[in-house]
């Protein structure tokens, strides 16, 4: 087992994977030195020689014949010597959690006099006392104490900071008001009985909420990968009990796991994928997103692992087949060869030629602007037939007027009479007979027909696995529930309605994923501070914001950091904006801060050149990051849409102003479709504000 490397110093990790890597083979070989230490505070206590400077601390317990070393971590000579005489690996008393200690647990409270202070501290405004934290939960009374102290939610995270593992998990989740039951229970914490035998530790260890510390290391592989990792890595070992719940239990359908930008859903989803590999290595999944680069880092993400996780080439072939769900579409499409044709002419009343979906285009606003159609500014325009055609007409499979004439158009904003219902299919028709001049298919139709060859050739993969989920739209989803059979985990979807930037509102049970309360919901976020997450959030108030099971969407997060303010400034003009934003750039360079952990993120493509343009004329290395990876050593310049699912050290975020192209596009729709945009324009806004791991820069302009 062994205890996060983030305290191992770099130059030393080759040297220490070389001594853990003997250690597994043999703790008696004598270069080892493994030792007891006189006069320690633990028994179990062993130093162990890395080399001439180095000494390993660990600690020993034996069960059924075997020996198992507890690794805390590796130090200067003196200094590893100090830590192994006073520090005890203990299983905590009330929790049943192990836990270390610097210096024997007081047998009772101890009483410590704490200065009353001026503000009512925080954990008593949240109603608790002493014994609460210490009996209940199995908080060590020094730490309980201190955390009874503090007023702010900022403090106690600071607190929280201070202690690794399940201590520190525990004081976030006070800090953000949770129950005593809510806390045990999300934490699996066991009441009454702790053993203290090296049995007794060894159960302690392998506990739910002790994996958030330690991890039980059982190849060579594991060992190097926590070793190289260290801190930057610790999602890919130490996953939060709930996280570990998601990843490893089966469910009897499809499963829904919600969460707020930075919760880990996304580390969910990767050890789900080689969590239900390890069960059974023939399985065949397909993990999937929205965009393609968001495919990439998931793929990237896998590797990183377990670069020994089989990937799969085509959807359908053993091991995990990675893709945005629009290649994922067309990869379906050309598998399909020419039994494809047949799903096509049900679904758009022809075959086309090409299997692979052509990039959105401006085919809508041509037909519209070609046609002299009498239909209201509110449905002829680009915004409108492109929902009723992905919303209605696609998933609906209608292929003539007479089946548009009768169709429900359930959710829709614009009120259509027959005589507006027909204008609007000779819009659509238009629109398909310029298609039928390419052969061509757009996104939403090769999903659509994807779906219908699915249904009638059958499910091609045991396990799908979606990430942001939120911005799926209708023909995404049945053509989801077409590539895997109805079963035990077909489905594992994980979504956040605040991140919604693409698509309208939906319902899943409409397309036959029916959730039926297998639905859960993480809090916790590991990503932002606690004051760029309320910046965020503080964006999305009033707005009403519903799920895929269309349920209100809570905005209740808890975050494991605090840092500073963000800084939000206002300005005038765009030369100003851009003057704002290199300022704040160079002045992080000049810092010496890297470039690349600096992201400034815009609304358009337009404002990303104009960024660019001027980091470039102030000296600051930027480049603009569309497709493909990020380069290093530039400051990043993305629209946000680009940069989900991404994170960086620090976020500027340029407003920018709307064209008046985008202000008349407004002006025309519908009061239902300008509501929906209104709400994925704060939630781009929470999107960009939530990339931000340590600062955050806001340009508003007026
Ligand atoms: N158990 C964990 N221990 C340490 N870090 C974690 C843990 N779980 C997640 N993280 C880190 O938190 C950050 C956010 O995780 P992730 O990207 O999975 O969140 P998400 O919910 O998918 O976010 P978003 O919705 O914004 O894409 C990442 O840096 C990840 O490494």
């Amino acid at each position: 087992m062994s205890k996060l490397a983030g305290a191992m110093d770099k130059s030393i990790r080759g040297k220490a994977m070389t001594f853990l890597q003997k250690l597994a083979e043999n703790d008696a070989l004598p270069g080892l030195h493994v030792e007891p230490i006189a006069s320690a505070a633990d028994q179990r206590v062993r130093t162990g020689r890395v080399d001439d400077g180095w000494r390993a601390v660990m600690f020993r317990a034996d069960h059924d014949g075997e020996t198992h070393y507890v690794i805390h971590g590796v130090w200067p000579h003196d200094q590893a010597i100090a830590i192994a005489r006073k520090v005890r690996l203990t299983v905590n008393p009330v929790n049943g959690l192990p836990q270390f200690e610097d210096a024997p647990a007081p047998t009772e409270h101890p009483t410590i006099v704490v200065a009353p202070p001026v503000e009512r501290p925080l954990l008593a405004r949240h109603g608790y006392q002493l014994a609460d934290l210490t009996d209940r939960l199995g908080v060590p009374a020094e730490v309980a104490t201190q955390a009874l102290a503090v007023t702010s939610e900022d403090a106690l995270l600071d607190l929280a900071a201070r202690h690794e593992g399940w201590l520190g998990t525990i004081l976030v989740s006070l800090g953000a008001g949770d129950s005593l039951d809510e806390i045990a229970a999300t934490m699996e914490l066991s009441e009454g009985t702790s053993d203290d035998t090296d049995q007794g530790l060894l159960d302690s260890l392998r506990r739910p909420a002790a994996q958030l510390q330690f991890t039980i290391i059982g190849d060579q592989q594991e060992l190097r990968r926590v070793i190289e990792g260290g801190d930057f890595a610790a999602w890919r070992v130490f996953l939060h009990p709930e996280q570990r719940r998601y990843v490893d239990r089966s469910y009897s359908g499809p499963f829904r796991l919600t969460g707020g930008a930075g919760t880990g859903k996304t580390v969910v989803l990767v050890h789900r994928a080689r969590a239900l590999l390890r069960r059974d290595p023939s399985t065949r999944i397909v993990l999937t997103t929205f965009t393609t680069n968001l495919a990439e880092s998931l793929r990237d993400s896998l590797r990183q692992l377990d670069p020994d996780l089989p990937i799969a080439d085509r959807p359908g072939a053993a091991g995990v087949y990675v893709a945005g769900v629009d290649a994922l579409a067309a990869a379906v499409l050309r598998a399909g060869g020419a039994a494809v044709d047949e799903a096509m002419r049900e679904v758009l009343g022809e075959a086309r030629t090409s299997r692979t979906p052509r990039p959105p285009s401006t085919r809508w606003r041509d037909v519209v602007e070609a046609s002299a159609t009498e239909l209201p500014a509110e449905a002829a325009n680009e915004t409108f037939l492109t929902g009723e055609y992905g919303q209605v007409v696609l998933p609906n499979r209608i292929t003539d007027e007479a089946g548009y004439l009768r169709v429900r158009r359930s959710g829709r904003g614009v009120a259509l009479d027959r005589r507006k219902r027909s204008q609007v299919w000779s819009l659509i028709a238009a629109y398909r007979a310029q298609c039928r001049v390419d052969g061509s298919l757009d996104f939403p139709e090769a999903s659509a027909v994807a779906a219908c060859h699915l249904g009638h050739v059958g499910p091609l993969v045991d396990h799908v696995l979606v990430d942001e989920g939120q911005d799926l739209s209708p023909t995404h989803w049945q053509m989801l529930r077409a590539l895997v059979g109805e079963h035990a985990d077909d489905l594992f979807i994980a979504e956040d309605a605040h991140q919604r930037i693409y698509g309208a509102r939906l319902v899943l049970a409409r397309y036959g994923i029916k959730i039926v309360g297998r639905s859960r919901r993480l809090t916790l976020n590991y990503r932002t501070t606690a004051e760029n997450l309320r910046y965020a959030l503080d964006r999305l108030a009033g707005g009403q914001y519903t799920d895929l099971e269309d349920q209100w969407e809570e905005a209740t997060y808890r975050s494991v950091r605090s840092g500073p303010n963000p800084q939000v400034s206002t300005v005038g003009s765009l030369s100003d904006e851009l003057d704002h934003v290199a300022g704040q750039a160079r002045r992080w360079v000049d810092e010496k801060v890297p470039p690349e952990t600096i992201a400034v993120l815009v609304p358009d493509r337009a404002l990303r050149e104009r960024v660019v343009a001027s980091l470039d004329a102030k000296g600051v290395p930027a480049a603009a990051l569309d497709r493909g990876r990020p380069p290093t050593d530039r400051v990043l310049v993305m629209t946000t849409h680009r940069a989900k699912g991404m994170e960086f050290a620090r976020v500027i975020l340029a407003k920018g102003g709307r064209t008046p192209a985008e202000q008349e596009r407004r002006r025309v729709l519908d009061d239902k479709e300008r509501t929906d945009l209104e709400l994925r324009d704060r939630s781009l806004i929470y999107v960009a504000a939530t990339r931000a791991r340590d600062e955050l820069v806001v340009v508003d302009r007026r």
